[in-house]
């Protein structure tokens, strides 16, 4: 099994030449010695977001976390080109509800791994949080406990936090889940906008309408890629019938 961090620098293909962002190869992962991932081969390209869609259990949180670097694969090449380490916004967040953290300082953490999480903030790091919260519009929320958030207002804080990061790869867990159709649609513009602002975004989602707004998707059954390439050709009814019947 092979990780590759190529130097940092931009990930742009008209910059550098580099036609991917992320790069694997017969990439395999899995739990205690039970596979969840198969030989999965393809590649992200730069400044695109992926939609990766399948059904439950089917890989895609756990493709999502080998390719932030929180599990380790068991076999195959992960490579990624250039860029920053990635932001990784999970299902569920790191953050647990019972912590008293306020919205700001759950989004604070985003900075952490540019300041450490004892240093103060710089006015960068200030400058960097505000405008995470006004891209999710929870600004308004900033002073509240997120243990007492709704699950979308709370959803919307940890994108903030993944945003926070500032990193050029996004890599998100149902980003749209728990959210209403305004709050999704919203959610789906901004992977858009942020892609014209430099990112690559991937993101896990049962949401279709997000997968169709996708420049590209992946499709898992069963820890295995089924199929890859544009929504409008992949996301018709009868592959999708083929995705989620019974084995
Ligand atoms: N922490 C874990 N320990 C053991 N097995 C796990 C763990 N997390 C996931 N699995 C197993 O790995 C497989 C893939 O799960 P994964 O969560 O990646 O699927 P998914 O497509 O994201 O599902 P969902 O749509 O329900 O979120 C499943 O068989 C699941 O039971």
């Amino acid at each position: 099994m092979t990780i590759m961090f190529n130097k940092p620098g931009p990930s742009s293909t008209a910059v550098d030449g580099t036609t991917f962002r992320i790069r694997f190869t017969e990439l395999s992962a899995g739990y205690s010695g039970h596979p969840a991932l198969h030989e999965l081969s393809a590649e992200i390209r730069p400044l695109t977001t992926t939609a990766l869609v399948g059904p439950n259990g089917s890989g895609k949180s756990t493709l999502l976390g080998v390719l932030a670097g929180v599990i380790r694969p068991t076999g195959g090449e992960l490579h990624h080109a250039g860029g920053r380490p990635p932001a990784f916004v999970p299902q569920r967040g790191a953050v647990g509800d019972a912590l008293p953290l306020t919205v700001r300082q759950t989004v604070e953490m985003g900075r952490w791994g540019e300041r450490g999480p004892w240093r103060r903030l710089t006015r960068q790091d200030r400058a960097a949080v505000d405008s995470a919260l006004e891209r999710l519009d929870i600004a308004d929320l900033a002073a509240r406990q997120l243990g007492e958030l709704s699950g979308g207002q709370r959803q919307r804080a940890l994108i903030a936090q993944g945003l926070a990061q500032e990193s050029d790869l996004l890599l998100l867990d149902e980003p749209t889940t728990a959210l209403d159709p305004e709050a999704r649609e919203r959610i789906a513009a901004l992977l858009t906008e942020l892609v014209d602002d430099g990112v690559t975004v991937v993101h896990a989602t049962h949401d279709l309408d997000a997968a169709r707004s996708a420049d590209a998707c992946l499709l898992l059954r069963e820890g295995r890629l089924v199929d890859q390439g544009r929504p409008e050709r992949l996301l018709t009814p009868s592959t999708l019938a083929r995705i989620w019947q019974p084995a």
